[in-house]
């Protein structure tokens, strides 16, 4: 991993802005420092547009350490990031998107999970069982995010999740994972899932 990760950042950006899923300003990229503070893009910064001077870097706790513009503000979801840091001490980049799709599928479901359908796609999501039966873990859209973050702290706790992702309804999906690239690897198979869940639905299968 780059000792400095905001080109991975801003490159992973791009393609996903260019791929409709971080369109305006939706959405939020971070990864992490072998110190433990995290670099995340500030609040409100159009994604498809990001420069080095587009972030943030905060400690675990949250505190911001170095900010390249006196005006930038972490990203308002910010908490999730030190949610996910803090229960999978591996994870070294987090990243968020809002997708059509994302938000499609996260209304399948009037239970706290998706059930993800058997593909062999489960495998880049480390998955390697033989027709598999897991779920992705959904969580409700509060406007207080830190209470969403809350929610998935004490979930996780309880009982991790069966892939490295998590839904919130109307809202996006979350990735993490030990490097940006297996990050950005891990959000593409997600949403490759989810444009297959949507298409069987439109197909009645
Ligand atoms: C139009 S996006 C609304 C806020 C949001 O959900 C998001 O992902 C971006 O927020 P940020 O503060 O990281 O810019
Ligand atoms: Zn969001």
């Amino acid at each position: 991993m780059n000792s400095d990760p905001r080109q991975d950042l801003i490159h992973a950006a791009t393609q996903f802005y260019q791929l409709g899923w971080m369109v305006g300003t939706a959405g939020n990229l971070s990864a992490k420092l072998p110190d433990g503070s995290f670099w995340i893009t500030a609040s409100g910064k159009s994604k498809g547009q990001l420069t080095e001077n587009d972030f943030v870097r905060v400690s675990p706790d949250g505190e911001v350490l170095e900010s390249p513009h006196p005006q930038n503000r972490p990203s308002a979801e910010t908490s999730i990031h030190q949610t996910l840091y803090s229960l999978f001490p591996d994870a070294n980049a987090c990243y968020h998107v809002h997708s059509i799709e994302a938000n499609l599928v996260s209304r399948f479901t009037e239970k706290d999970n998706l059930p993800l359908p058997p593909l062999e796609m489960l495998k880049g999501l480390g998955v390697w069982t033989e027709n598999p039966e897991v779920v992705m873990p959904v969580f409700k859209n509060y406007l207080e995010v830190p209470r969403i973050a809350a929610e998935i702290g004490d979930r996780f706790k309880l009982s991790p999740p069966d892939v490295p992702a998590l839904l919130i309804v109307y809202h996006g999906v979350t990735v993490w994972a030990d490097s940006p690239e297996k990050a950005k690897n891990y959000l593409e198979i997600a949403e490759y899932i989810f444009r297959y869940i949507v298409a069987s639905h439109q197909l009645s299968l």
